[in-house]
């Protein structure tokens, strides 16, 4: 398990040290259109599993969401706080 500022953290050591086999390399390098169709596939997947599945299975989706949403932020060059600043 991990916060959503260690994800964070984490994302970012990948995209400096490219490890060969990780999944965030392979999604930085697709690019800002790739990235963008995960994060609403996850958006949506989120809506599905809320709507007609479970609570964890909304949870699971949701982590996903995340996830998308932060490569996308890596992948802009943003950090948190130029998210936070807007919540
Ligand atoms: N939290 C996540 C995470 N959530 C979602 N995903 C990716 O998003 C995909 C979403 O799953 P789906 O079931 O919707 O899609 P799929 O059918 O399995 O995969 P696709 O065919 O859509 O690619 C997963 O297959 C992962 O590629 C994640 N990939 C990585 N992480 C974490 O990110 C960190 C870095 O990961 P690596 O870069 O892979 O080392 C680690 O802590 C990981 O646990």
């Amino acid at each position: 398990m991990k916060t959503f500022e260690e994800l964070f953290a984490e994302i970012g050591e990948r995209a400096l040290t490219r490890p060969e086999g990780s999944g965030t390399v392979a999604a930085l390098d697709a690019g800002v259109h790739a990235i963008g169709k995960k994060l609403v596939e996850e958006a949506a997947e989120s809506w599905m599993a809320a709507e007609h599945e479970s609570k964890d299975r909304a949870a699971e989706e949701l982590s996903q969401l995340f996830y998308h949403a932060q490569v996308m932020m890596h992948a802009l060059g943003l950090d948190l706080d130029d998210v936070y600043r807007h919540l």
